[in-house]
């Protein structure tokens, strides 16, 4: 059995594009799908897939850490988001060829189940953000997560927290405390709230931040700094008492060493799309129970990431919650063909051979490439200086 080349698929998402790959085999109809989705930079991982193929050409694709080896060492250099994006859908679809070949779903290949059924989470967004920023209003915020908690979620994150400079006034702290008690008064005190600080705080601010809304009880706090600096963020994870969350922008195993070594969180979420793919996130997951830690993945991304997600979580003893983003575009289960279901907030197991998803093709083709629009741009200080997105 041998790989007979791979095809890329960007789809415009809107706010994302979702960049697929299917691998095909010398088999008929055996093929594998995978998905490398990264924000802004569609066209360098579409390009490093198309790299990666002459590494994969003739070899076997049962043989994934292999394959994984390959193409992560004798690439020469410690790769950084874009290749390892492109490593970690090609990955995917090894698995989706090797359970098609053997008659399972993936999650059999990966231990089996050690859970029912997964829980998920929605990412609320920042709702209308002009408003939120301008008026500290949370309102807009209160309906989509009444919106989120009719549909059966139990669990909803928030990303509220101001763009921040290195020192911000009491007067924002307040104000996102205010904001904080106010969405938890509206959902009550059943539903879990997490907040995505998305970077922007230094550990100065990020301790205050959070220690401010301690009383209301976040399920965890995201991102309270930028993810260079570990030491930053285990400074903030020391000074507060809610739960610490990092690493949608931590690649590869490597890249989470030191969160381990030092202890910095409580919680990891890696990437199944960025940081090597199945095998590496449960290499990753498998440091992480040594040190007691949770693994809530990161998963803003399209449908493909979506069944490797649910794979991962039926398989993974130390996981929490899954994100998912399924709020994006209205065609989003046009472009994929599934048996796989969610009910109240959780999705069900899957049965299907493989990852058990199948892009349509056809319709993936109706909404082609496009330069994104880069929300990030209008994010300045009042002095024109850029500040964190
Ligand atoms: O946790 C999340 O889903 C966010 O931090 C997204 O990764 C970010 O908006 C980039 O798309
Ligand atoms: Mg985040």
């Amino acid at each position: 059995m041998k790989i007979t080349g791979l095809k890329t698929f960007a789809v415009n998402a809107k706010m994302r594009t979702w960049v697929f790959v299917k691998i095909d085999t010398d088999q008929a109809g055996l093929y594998g799908w995978g998905e490398g989705s990264l924000e802004w930079k569609t066209r360098a991982v579409v390009g490093a897939l198309k790299d990666f193929e002459a590494m994969l050409i003739g070899e076997d694709p049962r043989n994934i850490e292999h394959l994984y080896q390959k193409m992560y060492r004798q690439s020469f250099w410690a790769l950084g988001v874009i290749g390892m994006s492109a490593i970690s859908a090609i990955e995917q679809a090894l698995w989706d060829i090797k359970g098609k070949v053997l008659s399972v779903p993936v999650f059999e290949l990966l231990g089996g189940k050690v859970r029912d059924r997964v829980r998920m989470y929605t990412h609320l967004g920042g709702g209308d953000m002009k408003a939120v920023y301008e008026t500290f209003s949370v309102e807009p915020l209160i309906e989509l997560a009444n919106n989120v908690i009719n549909n059966g979620y139990t669990a909803l994150k928030v990303v509220f927290v101001p763009y921040s400079k290195t020192i911000d006034g009491q007067n924002k702290v307040r104000r996102f405390a205010d904001m904080f008690g106010k969405l938890r008064e509206a959902v009550g005190q059943d539903i879990d709230i997490m907040v995505d600080f998305h970077g922007r705080t230094t550990p100065a601010m990020a301790i205050q931040y959070i220690n401010t809304i301690e009383e209301f009880h976040p399920f965890f706090c995201e991102e309270p700094v930028r993810p260079e600096n570990i030491d930053s963020i285990k400074l903030v994870t020391e000074k507060t008492k809610a739960p610490i969350a990092t690493g949608e922008r931590h690649v590869s195993i490597y890249q989470y060493k030191e969160i381990f070594e030092k202890n910095a969180v409580h919680v990891i979420q890696p990437d199944l799309c960025h940081c090597g793919g199945l095998w590496a996130a449960k290499k990753i997951a498998a440091m992480a129970e040594v040190y007691n830690m949770g693994v809530a993945p990161h998963n803003p991304l399209g449908p493909v990431a979506n069944a490797v997600a649910l794979h991962f979580a039926l398989s993974t003893p130390n996981f929490l919650i899954q994100e998912d983003m399924l709020t994006d575009v209205p065609w989003r289960w046009d472009v994929v063909e599934t048996e796989i279901t969610s009910e109240n907030g959780y999705w069900k197991v899957p049965t299907k051979p493989g990852l058990g998803i199948d892009i349509n093709e056809k319709e993936a083709k109706k909404y082609p490439f496009k330069q994104e629009i880069i929300h990030s741009n209008s994010i300045r200080d009042d002095d024109n200086a850029i500040l964190d997105w």
